[in-house]
């Protein structure tokens, strides 16, 4: 995945100046920086939301992401969740239970980490060539980030992935490579 000198005002506010990114294949990589300096302005970009003013943008066919918010169907159980467009249902069931999560809970009856880590599956039952997490650990207690955060690595093992946080720990305990914004 490539992005070159991207630049993006939004009105008067220049967000990207020349912002150049790498992810070489199996690549992990976090992006850490202050709030409103362009983080999600940049996987934005990545995903299709926000178009560039200018600049190069080379990416994979297949991305899948967790967003920011969770983007949940609240109706829903958990594994219809995983799995609304497609998927594999033996696999989102094995990525659920190793995070602690019940497939045939509805999600209007779950806390906000349970609601989180169901958001985290479905990003990680998707087969994808960019795996891309927007503060994927946020409102986790620690003992269960932890446990987020190992398989996390283990469905992105040998994948590219980007992941996008304020905590230098989980950006050290993930990535490869730390992209300052
Ligand atoms: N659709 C939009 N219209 C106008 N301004 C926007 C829009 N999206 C983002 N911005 C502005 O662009 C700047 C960067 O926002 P962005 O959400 O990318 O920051 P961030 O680094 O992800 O912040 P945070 O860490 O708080 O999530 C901010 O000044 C924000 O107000």
């Amino acid at each position: 995945m490539r992005l070159k000198n991207i630049c993006k005002n939004f009105g008067d506010v220049e967000v990207l100046k020349d912002f150049n990114l790498n992810v070489d294949e199996g690549e992990h990589i976090a992006i850490m920086g202050k709030s409103g300096k362009g983080k999600t302005t940049v996987l934005n970009i990545i995903m299709g939301f926000e178009l560039p003013d200018s600049g190069e943008i080379h990416l994979p066919n297949e991305m899948s992401t967790v967003f920011q918010e969770n983007r949940l169907c609240e109706d829903f159980c958990a594994i219809s969740n995983v799995c609304l467009l497609k998927g594999n249902k033996s696999l989102a069931k094995e990525i659920l239970g190793k995070l602690g999560i019940d497939s045939i809970q509805k999600i209007n009856t779950m806390s906000g980490g349970q609601k989180r880590r169901v958001a985290l599956a479905r990003c990680l039952a998707k087969s994808a060539g960019l795996y891309i997490f927007d503060e994927a650990l946020k409102g986790l207690d620690e003992k269960t980030k932890a446990v987020a955060m190992t398989v996390i690595k283990e469905y992105t093992d040998g994948k590219s992935a980007i992941f996008v946080t304020h905590d230098i720990n989980e950006a050290k305990d993930f990535a490869d490579r730390i992209v300052e914004i």
